[in-house]
């Protein structure tokens, strides 16, 4: 065994031993050479987590390499690249502002090359970007690479609805978990406490010194930022993408005006049909993880509170504006990820004649794309029952 391996596991296990891990510390002996890490993705959650990951970077060099790679899909800010911004002010200027990026963190234009040679590769991103990003990546990635989905969002095709950790998988051919929860860019960027859950499970072809979820804590967890692992990738990626549609209701009701009551029973409901939707495509996702894990409840919660989604939906009902407008106007190029996931579950309940299961996601639908009155919100629920 080499030194560095002996120093992988000493860091495991002194995490372990911190009660920081909340799995088993495993089999990082036999590793003989750091992982190098890449985020795909620096939009206002993309930089957030590239920003904690390479402070752990730093922090295990036993574990991982030093420099972790973002890739920047690059744009002019006052004639300058986004890219070059990045790499001297360590400031990401459009989508993170006055956040502080640790010098290890290094932007790099050029997907291929951002990816070439990782380890583990961190997709984050607009989740309708993502197949062309994939199609991008197609045969150019380590296929010993593993992968985590930071994404919100589902892939729905005339097939039915698949999760995109998947369709990572199918696309680039590796292995492919699932990070979600409580995660408000902005409040994680100034390291404000919060929590996350991580799911992943180990693969056919797993041999000692793989990623597994100790790797992926390690990776995550910071002092502010705390980590379970689980093995539910269908529940926490179903959680992630189908609160965004609740929050998006939130923010009509909260638009009109109409109290906290009105937007508690949007979060009840949204809960149900979360819950109810996810038991009827993917059998293998657990009710826990949507009552027990950050990912869940609390992701709901807050999203309802302080998101993109609840203020573009507010700002919606406030203007009689189209979702497209007001998000261009408040965003600044970033994405209200519910608005796309609305559209989408829309189109999967049309396909499978099951509309009327699902009261609270058509309203929203028919609100955000079909001109039907907020104030008749009430009425469609007593209609639909
Ligand atoms: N922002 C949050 O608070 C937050 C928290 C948790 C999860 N998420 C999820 O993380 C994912 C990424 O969100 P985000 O906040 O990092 O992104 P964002 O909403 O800030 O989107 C902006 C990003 O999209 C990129 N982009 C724009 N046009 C593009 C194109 N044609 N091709 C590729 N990229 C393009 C921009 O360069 C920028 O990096 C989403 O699915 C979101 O739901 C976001
Ligand atoms: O700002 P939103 O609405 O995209 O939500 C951000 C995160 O998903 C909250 O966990």
């Amino acid at each position: 065994m080499s030194n560095s391996n002996t120093s992988a596991s000493t860091a495991i296990n002194r995490l372990s031993n911190m009660g920081l891990l909340n799995i088993e510390p495993s089999n990082t002996a036999a590793r003989s050479s750091p992982f190098k890490v890449t985020v795909v993705g620096s939009g206002n959650w993309g930089t957030t987590t590239a920003k904690m990951v390479a402070e752990n970077t730093a922090l295990y060099p036993e574990l991982f390499q030093r420099q972790v790679n973002m890739w920047v899909y690059e744009e002019k800010i006052n004639g300058v690249n986004l890219t070059e911004i990045i790499n001297t002010q360590h400031e990401n200027v459009k989508y993170l502002p006055e956040i502080k990026l640790p010098e290890n963190l290094v932007a790099v234009p050029d997907i291929a090359d951002a990816c070439k040679d990782s380890d583990i590769l961190i997709f984050n991103i607009p989740h309708q970007f993502l197949p062309r990003i994939c199609s991008q990546l197609k045969g150019k990635v380590n296929p010993k690479a593993r992968a985590l989905s930071c994404l919100k969002g589902l892939n729905v095709t005339p097939e039915g609805v698949f999760l995109l950790s998947d369709y990572i998988e199918k696309e680039l051919g590796i292995t492919c978990g699932a990070l979600s929860g409580a995660n408000l860019a902005p409040e994680v960027a100034r390291e404000k406490y919060s929590e996350t859950t991580i799911a992943y499970k180990l693969p056919k072809d797993y041999y000692e010194g793989d990623v597994n979820g100790a790797i992926w804590k390690t990776l995550f967890h910071r002092p502010y930022f705390h980590v379970r692992v689980s093995s539910d990738v269908q529940g926490v990626s179903l959680a992630g993408a189908l609160k965004n549609v609740i929050a998006l209701a939130a923010g009509f009701v909260e638009g009109k005006g109409w109290g906290d009551n009105a937007k508690a029973a949007i979060m009840r409901r949204g809960i149900i049909e979360m819950i109810k939707f996810s038991n009827m495509f993917f059998n293998e996702s657990e009710g826990t993880t949507f009552t027990q894990e950050s990912a869940g409840v609390a992701d709901l919660i807050t999203t309802c509170a302080g998101g993109r989604n609840v203020r573009v939906g507010a700002e919606m009902a406030r203007s009689g504006r189209t979702a497209a407008e007001v998000e261009k106007e408040l965003l600044n190029g970033q994405s209200a990820q519910g608005v796309v996931t609305t559209e989408e579950v829309h189109e999967l309940l049309t396909n499978k004649g099951l509309i009327n299961e699902f009261p609270l996601f058509e309203v929203t639908y028919q609100i955000a794309f079909n001109g039907y009155p907020i104030d008749d919100l009430p009425k469609f629920f007593e209609h639909m029952e």
